[in-house]
Protein backbone atom coordinates (compact mmCIF):
# COMPACT_ATOMS: atom_id res chain seq x y z
CA UNK A 1 0.00 0.00 0.00
CA UNK A 2 1.55 3.26 -0.91
CA UNK A 3 1.59 6.41 1.30
CA UNK A 4 -1.05 8.37 -0.93
CA UNK A 5 -3.31 6.32 -3.76
CA UNK A 6 -5.18 8.00 -6.39
CA UNK A 7 -7.30 5.25 -7.93
CA UNK A 8 -8.91 5.78 -11.52
CA UNK A 9 -9.87 9.13 -10.23
CA UNK A 10 -11.93 11.51 -12.37
CA UNK A 11 -13.25 15.15 -11.83
CA UNK A 12 -15.80 17.17 -14.10
CA UNK A 13 -16.50 21.01 -12.92
CA UNK A 14 -20.21 21.97 -13.56
CA UNK A 15 -23.41 19.99 -15.43
CA UNK A 16 -25.03 20.02 -18.94
CA UNK A 17 -23.12 22.11 -21.50
CA UNK A 18 -21.12 23.66 -19.09
CA UNK A 19 -19.81 20.70 -17.51
CA UNK A 20 -15.83 20.89 -18.02
CA UNK A 21 -14.07 17.70 -17.85
CA UNK A 22 -11.03 18.07 -16.36
CA UNK A 23 -9.22 15.09 -15.11
CA UNK A 24 -9.98 11.41 -16.22
CA UNK A 25 -8.77 7.79 -14.92
CA UNK A 26 -6.30 9.28 -12.47
CA UNK A 27 -3.72 6.78 -10.92
CA UNK A 28 -0.89 7.87 -8.75
CA UNK A 29 0.87 6.10 -6.19
CA UNK A 30 3.26 7.98 -3.94
CA UNK A 31 5.83 5.85 -1.16
CA UNK A 32 6.02 7.17 1.97
CA UNK A 33 9.08 9.49 2.14
CA UNK A 34 8.97 9.83 -1.90
CA UNK A 35 9.50 13.09 -3.56
CA UNK A 36 7.34 12.88 -6.68
CA UNK A 37 6.99 16.05 -9.22
CA UNK A 38 4.24 16.45 -11.65
CA UNK A 39 4.62 18.50 -14.73
CA UNK A 40 1.86 19.81 -16.34
CA UNK A 41 0.42 21.65 -18.75
CA UNK A 42 -1.00 25.29 -18.24
CA UNK A 43 -4.60 24.41 -17.76
CA UNK A 44 -4.57 20.54 -17.39
CA UNK A 45 -6.11 20.40 -13.56
CA UNK A 46 -2.67 20.69 -11.91
CA UNK A 47 -4.49 22.67 -9.03
CA UNK A 48 -7.74 20.80 -9.19
CA UNK A 49 -5.51 17.57 -8.43
CA UNK A 50 -3.74 19.41 -5.46
CA UNK A 51 -7.46 20.17 -4.56
CA UNK A 52 -8.41 16.71 -4.69
CA UNK A 53 -5.76 15.53 -2.29
CA UNK A 54 -6.17 18.82 0.03
CA UNK A 55 -9.72 17.61 0.28
CA UNK A 56 -10.61 20.78 -0.93
CA UNK A 57 -12.30 19.11 -3.52
CA UNK A 58 -13.61 15.05 -4.32
CA UNK A 59 -13.87 12.68 -7.01
CA UNK A 60 -16.41 12.08 -9.30
CA UNK A 61 -15.44 8.85 -9.59
CA UNK A 62 -12.44 6.52 -8.10
CA UNK A 63 -10.48 6.98 -4.60
CA UNK A 64 -8.01 9.04 -3.48
CA UNK A 65 -6.59 7.68 -0.06
CA UNK A 66 -3.82 8.80 2.32
CA UNK A 67 -2.43 5.90 4.69
CA UNK A 68 -5.32 3.86 3.30
CA UNK A 69 -8.00 5.70 4.43
CA UNK A 70 -10.25 8.06 2.02
CA UNK A 71 -9.56 12.24 2.33
CA UNK A 72 -12.44 13.80 3.48
CA UNK A 73 -11.52 17.21 4.22
CA UNK A 74 -8.32 19.13 4.71
CA UNK A 75 -6.05 17.72 7.63
CA UNK A 76 -2.95 18.94 9.24
CA UNK A 77 -1.53 15.86 7.87
CA UNK A 78 -0.93 17.73 4.38
CA UNK A 79 0.94 20.67 4.34
CA UNK A 80 0.21 23.04 1.36
CA UNK A 81 2.87 25.51 -0.44
CA UNK A 82 0.56 27.51 -2.77
CA UNK A 83 2.15 29.82 -5.66
CA UNK A 84 0.53 32.85 -3.94
CA UNK A 85 2.34 32.48 -0.73
CA UNK A 86 -1.36 33.20 0.77
CA UNK A 87 0.07 34.71 3.82
CA UNK A 88 -1.87 37.03 6.08
CA UNK A 89 -0.42 41.01 5.34
CA UNK A 90 -1.35 42.20 9.01
CA UNK A 91 0.60 39.66 10.50
CA UNK A 92 4.17 38.98 10.84
CA UNK A 93 6.26 35.98 9.95
CA UNK A 94 5.67 34.22 13.87
CA UNK A 95 2.09 34.95 13.28
CA UNK A 96 1.25 33.32 10.75
CA UNK A 97 3.43 30.68 11.55
CA UNK A 98 1.42 30.91 15.16
CA UNK A 99 -2.26 30.71 13.09
CA UNK A 100 -1.56 27.38 11.42
CA UNK A 101 0.44 25.73 14.57
CA UNK A 102 -1.98 26.88 16.94
CA UNK A 103 -4.95 24.36 16.13
CA UNK A 104 -2.63 21.54 15.93
CA UNK A 105 -0.55 22.03 19.45
CA UNK A 106 -3.63 23.47 21.10
CA UNK A 107 -2.27 21.57 24.09
CA UNK A 108 1.39 22.60 24.15
CA UNK A 109 2.15 25.81 26.55
CA UNK A 110 2.56 28.91 24.60
CA UNK A 111 6.88 28.68 25.36
CA UNK A 112 6.31 25.18 23.15
CA UNK A 113 4.47 26.90 20.40
CA UNK A 114 6.94 30.10 20.19
CA UNK A 115 9.79 26.97 20.25
CA UNK A 116 8.34 25.08 17.10
CA UNK A 117 7.45 28.66 15.59
CA UNK A 118 11.35 29.62 15.88
CA UNK A 119 12.72 26.42 15.10
CA UNK A 120 10.77 26.49 11.40
CA UNK A 121 11.22 30.04 10.43
CA UNK A 122 15.27 29.39 11.26
CA UNK A 123 15.32 26.49 9.17
CA UNK A 124 14.08 28.69 6.30
CA UNK A 125 16.82 31.09 7.01
CA UNK A 126 14.13 33.76 8.17
CA UNK A 127 15.19 34.13 11.91
CA UNK A 128 16.45 37.63 11.54
CA UNK A 129 12.87 38.61 9.59
CA UNK A 130 10.36 36.49 12.26
CA UNK A 131 9.15 40.21 13.24
CA UNK A 132 8.34 41.14 9.89
CA UNK A 133 4.98 41.93 7.94
CA UNK A 134 4.69 39.94 4.53
CA UNK A 135 4.55 43.28 2.76
CA UNK A 136 8.13 44.08 4.11
CA UNK A 137 9.92 40.65 2.52
CA UNK A 138 10.56 39.75 -0.72
CA UNK A 139 8.88 37.46 -3.07
CA UNK A 140 11.51 34.60 -1.98
CA UNK A 141 11.30 35.26 1.64
CA UNK A 142 7.02 35.26 1.49
CA UNK A 143 7.52 31.98 -0.45
CA UNK A 144 9.97 30.64 2.32
CA UNK A 145 7.63 31.53 5.39
CA UNK A 146 4.68 29.65 3.64
CA UNK A 147 7.43 26.43 3.42
CA UNK A 148 8.14 27.09 7.47
CA UNK A 149 4.15 27.48 7.91
CA UNK A 150 3.33 23.98 5.75
CA UNK A 151 6.26 22.68 8.02
CA UNK A 152 5.78 23.43 11.24
CA UNK A 153 2.36 21.87 11.68
CA UNK A 154 4.41 18.56 11.50
CA UNK A 155 2.46 17.12 8.42
CA UNK A 156 3.44 13.54 7.20
CA UNK A 157 2.86 15.17 3.45
CA UNK A 158 3.90 18.02 2.09
CA UNK A 159 1.79 19.37 -1.17
CA UNK A 160 3.96 22.10 -3.11
CA UNK A 161 1.95 23.85 -5.87
CA UNK A 162 3.77 25.90 -8.21
CA UNK A 163 5.58 27.09 -4.69
CA UNK A 164 8.20 28.89 -6.83
CA UNK A 165 7.14 29.81 -10.36
CA UNK A 166 6.75 33.59 -9.08
CA UNK A 167 10.35 33.57 -8.15
CA UNK A 168 13.49 34.86 -10.01
CA UNK A 169 15.91 31.99 -11.03
CA UNK A 170 18.59 32.99 -8.50
CA UNK A 171 15.76 33.08 -5.54
CA UNK A 172 14.47 29.96 -7.09
CA UNK A 173 17.54 27.82 -7.31
CA UNK A 174 18.30 28.40 -3.50
CA UNK A 175 14.86 27.56 -2.30
CA UNK A 176 14.96 24.67 -4.14
CA UNK A 177 18.09 23.58 -2.68
CA UNK A 178 16.80 24.58 0.97
CA UNK A 179 13.06 22.39 0.19
CA UNK A 180 15.19 19.33 -0.57
CA UNK A 181 17.65 19.68 1.97
CA UNK A 182 14.57 20.07 4.82
CA UNK A 183 13.10 17.33 2.69
CA UNK A 184 16.09 14.96 3.87
CA UNK A 185 15.75 15.97 7.11
CA UNK A 186 12.26 15.39 8.17
CA UNK A 187 11.78 12.82 5.49
CA UNK A 188 8.15 14.15 4.82
CA UNK A 189 6.44 12.94 1.54
CA UNK A 190 6.81 15.24 -1.21
CA UNK A 191 4.59 16.19 -4.39
CA UNK A 192 5.86 18.96 -6.06
CA UNK A 193 3.97 20.41 -8.88
CA UNK A 194 5.56 22.86 -11.45
CA UNK A 195 6.07 24.17 -14.84
CA UNK A 196 9.70 23.24 -15.18
CA UNK A 197 11.46 19.75 -15.84
CA UNK A 198 15.16 21.37 -14.79
CA UNK A 199 13.12 21.68 -11.08
CA UNK A 200 11.90 18.03 -11.14
CA UNK A 201 15.08 16.33 -11.98
CA UNK A 202 16.94 18.93 -9.28
CA UNK A 203 14.45 17.78 -6.73
CA UNK A 204 12.40 14.71 -7.49
CA UNK A 205 12.63 10.60 -6.93
CA UNK A 206 10.56 10.89 -9.77
CA UNK A 207 8.61 12.89 -12.28
CA UNK A 208 5.25 11.99 -14.19
CA UNK A 209 3.90 14.40 -16.85
CA UNK A 210 0.18 15.72 -16.03
CA UNK A 211 -1.01 15.17 -20.02
CA UNK A 212 -3.20 18.22 -21.65
CA UNK A 213 -6.69 18.57 -20.26
CA UNK A 214 -9.76 18.01 -20.81
CA UNK A 215 -9.81 14.91 -19.56
CA UNK A 216 -6.19 14.81 -18.82
CA UNK A 217 -4.07 12.19 -17.83
CA UNK A 218 -1.01 11.03 -16.22
CA UNK A 219 1.58 10.38 -18.32
CA UNK A 220 4.75 7.56 -18.10
CA UNK A 221 6.91 8.46 -15.17
CA UNK A 222 10.71 9.32 -15.69
CA UNK A 223 12.56 8.29 -12.77
CA UNK A 224 15.56 10.31 -11.80
CA UNK A 225 18.21 8.77 -9.97
CA UNK A 226 20.84 10.97 -9.15
CA UNK A 227 22.41 10.64 -5.90
CA UNK A 228 21.49 13.49 -3.56
CA UNK A 229 22.53 16.14 -2.26
CA UNK A 230 22.37 16.86 -6.09
CA UNK A 231 24.03 19.86 -7.53
CA UNK A 232 22.67 21.37 -10.70
CA UNK A 233 25.90 22.94 -11.85
CA UNK A 234 27.26 19.45 -11.18
CA UNK A 235 24.65 17.24 -12.46
CA UNK A 236 24.42 19.64 -15.52
CA UNK A 237 27.61 17.81 -16.72
CA UNK A 238 26.33 14.42 -16.22
CA UNK A 239 25.17 13.10 -19.77
CA UNK A 240 22.53 11.11 -18.18
CA UNK A 241 20.98 14.54 -16.97
CA UNK A 242 21.12 16.17 -20.72
CA UNK A 243 19.48 12.41 -21.38
CA UNK A 244 16.75 12.10 -19.61
CA UNK A 245 15.79 16.12 -19.93
CA UNK A 246 15.48 15.52 -22.97
CA UNK A 247 12.95 12.65 -22.64
CA UNK A 248 10.89 14.32 -20.50
CA UNK A 249 10.85 17.34 -22.95
CA UNK A 250 10.08 15.62 -26.27
CA UNK A 251 7.46 13.46 -24.25
CA UNK A 252 5.77 16.84 -23.25
CA UNK A 253 6.29 18.24 -27.06
CA UNK A 254 4.85 15.07 -28.73
CA UNK A 255 1.77 15.00 -26.31
CA UNK A 256 1.43 18.71 -26.64
CA UNK A 257 1.19 18.37 -30.53
CA UNK A 258 -0.98 15.18 -30.74
CA UNK A 259 -3.22 17.01 -28.53
CA UNK A 260 -3.57 20.31 -30.56
CA UNK A 261 -4.40 18.67 -33.59
CA UNK A 262 -7.13 16.89 -31.92
CA UNK A 263 -8.61 19.94 -30.04
CA UNK A 264 -9.47 23.40 -30.60
CA UNK A 265 -8.74 24.88 -27.62
CA UNK A 266 -5.55 26.39 -26.92
CA UNK A 267 -2.87 23.87 -25.67
CA UNK A 268 0.14 25.92 -23.25
CA UNK A 269 3.31 23.91 -22.86
CA UNK A 270 4.91 24.00 -19.85
CA UNK A 271 7.69 26.22 -19.59
CA UNK A 272 10.11 24.35 -21.83
CA UNK A 273 13.86 25.35 -22.45
CA UNK A 274 15.31 23.83 -25.53
CA UNK A 275 16.38 20.26 -25.83
CA UNK A 276 20.46 19.69 -25.33
CA UNK A 277 22.31 18.21 -28.11
CA UNK A 278 23.20 14.83 -27.53
CA UNK A 279 21.39 11.35 -29.21
CA UNK A 280 18.52 10.39 -27.47
CA UNK A 281 16.40 7.39 -27.71
CA UNK A 282 12.38 7.89 -27.24
CA UNK A 283 10.53 4.37 -27.49
CA UNK A 284 12.04 2.59 -30.62
CA UNK A 285 12.93 5.90 -32.13
CA UNK A 286 16.18 7.47 -32.44
CA UNK A 287 17.10 10.72 -33.41
CA UNK A 288 19.78 13.16 -33.41
CA UNK A 289 18.93 16.14 -31.66
CA UNK A 290 19.96 19.60 -32.76
CA UNK A 291 19.55 22.89 -31.06
CA UNK A 292 16.56 25.04 -31.79
N1 LIG B 1 -14.52 25.82 -10.03
C1 LIG B 1 -14.41 25.61 -11.35
N2 LIG B 1 -15.51 25.61 -12.14
C2 LIG B 1 -15.42 25.38 -13.47
N3 LIG B 1 -14.27 25.13 -14.12
C3 LIG B 1 -13.15 25.13 -13.39
C4 LIG B 1 -13.14 25.37 -11.96
N4 LIG B 1 -11.88 25.29 -11.51
C5 LIG B 1 -11.12 25.01 -12.59
N5 LIG B 1 -11.86 24.91 -13.72
C6 LIG B 1 -11.40 24.58 -15.06
O1 LIG B 1 -10.73 23.33 -14.97
C7 LIG B 1 -9.56 23.32 -15.78
C8 LIG B 1 -8.37 22.94 -14.93
O2 LIG B 1 -8.17 23.97 -13.96
P1 LIG B 1 -6.96 23.92 -12.90
O3 LIG B 1 -6.95 25.22 -12.18
O4 LIG B 1 -7.05 22.67 -12.12
O5 LIG B 1 -5.72 23.82 -13.90
P2 LIG B 1 -4.18 24.21 -13.66
O6 LIG B 1 -3.38 23.22 -14.43
O7 LIG B 1 -3.90 24.33 -12.22
O8 LIG B 1 -4.14 25.65 -14.34
P3 LIG B 1 -2.96 26.74 -14.33
O9 LIG B 1 -1.81 26.13 -15.05
O10 LIG B 1 -3.57 27.88 -15.09
O11 LIG B 1 -2.65 27.06 -12.89
C9 LIG B 1 -9.47 24.68 -16.44
O12 LIG B 1 -10.03 24.57 -17.73
C10 LIG B 1 -10.33 25.56 -15.55
O13 LIG B 1 -10.90 26.61 -16.29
Amino acid sequence: MAFLELNNVSKSYGTGKDKVDVLKNINLHIEEGEFVAIVGFTGSGKTTLVNLINGLLFPDSGEVLLNGKPIEGPGPDRGVVFQNYSLLPWLSVRDNVKLAIDEVYSKSSSKEKKEIIEKYVAMVNLSHAIDKKPGELSGGMRQRVSVARALAMNPDMLVMDEPLSALDALTRGSLQEEIVKIWGEDKKTCLLITNDVDEGIVMADRIIPLNPGPNATLGPEFKVGFERPRVITEINKDPNYKLLRNKVIEYLIEVGSSRKQSTTKEILLPDLKPIMPGRIQWGRKKQKVKYF
